[in-house]
């Protein structure tokens, strides 16, 4: 299931976004003690990020983590890590913990096994998720055009995070399988502009999530997508 929030312009959205997002946390951490957000890269969330930085939240409760990630250095300009430092992590939200999806130099199954454990023991089921998608229907680095696209969008997929080599996109990827993304608590879907409302209307209009994986977050019975778009 999915709902549709537009908005007029992009400064109006990203600040609701920030609204949203800052009041999930701040009553997971009234719940539980604790919180956990992951986020997308792209240029799309920087506006976002700089609003959810300055809202006011127990931030040295809250966990941020990222949906997918580059396997590139942290000082690398294509890195979400960077992004992420350089956009959310500052403000009040400098005091937030990061859980780093870039650990140590080659993506190697023993790295994965490890991140794999980490992320199950101390971040997931993650209470915040913001998805970005791109104009092929990608979402986080699950990829239509990737050999890896079932196994990281099978539902019953054991594991959190699964390495992606894209074949459209630039960079090996590490990025949280489906089966992990939509056990998270509120998941966003946010995007920008009219092109990526054609995206999103052509996504809409088929069932194939090998096609446009984005899908399978919409289309869930259960699970309620809220997409956040300005013009
Ligand atoms: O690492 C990444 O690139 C992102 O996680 C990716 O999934 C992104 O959200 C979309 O590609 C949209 O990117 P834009 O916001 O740049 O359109």
């Amino acid at each position: 299931m999915y709902q549709i929030n537009e908005f007029n312009e992009k400064a109006a959205l990203d600040n609701a976004l920030a609204d949203k997002v800052a009041a999930l946390l701040s009553q997971a951490i009234e719940t539980k003690g604790k919180a956990s957000l992951a986020v997308s890269g792209g240029s799309t969330p920087k506006g976002f990020f700089k609003a959810l930085s300055q809202k006011t939240l127990p931030w040295k409760k809250v966990t941020i983590t990222l949906a997918d990630e580059r396997w590139v250095n942290i000082d690398d300009d294509a890195s979400n890590t960077k992004l992420v430092h350089e956009h959310l992590l500052q403000n009040n939200a400098s005091e937030a913990k990061f859980f780093h999806l870039k650990q140590g130099e080659a993506l190697t199954d023993e790295t994965l096994t490890d991140l794999n454990l980490a992320a199950k023991s101390s971040l997931l089921p993650l209470d915040v998720l913001i998805l970005g998608m791109g104009e092929d229907g990608h979402t986080a680095s699950l990829f239509p055009c990737s050999d890896e696209i079932q196994t990281g969008l099978a539902q019953d997929n054991p594991n959190a995070l699964l390495k992606v080599q894209p074949k459209t996109a630039p960079h090996q990827r590490i990025s949280f399988t489906f089966s992990s993304l939509i056990k998270s608590e509120a998941i966003f879907l946010h995007i920008a502009g009219a092109g990526k409302k054609t995206v999103l209307n052509k996504a809409l209009g088929k069932q194939d999530i090998l096609e446009m994986p984005i899908r399978a977050f919409l289309q869930h019975p259960q699970i309620n997508t809220q997409v956040f778009w300005a013009e």
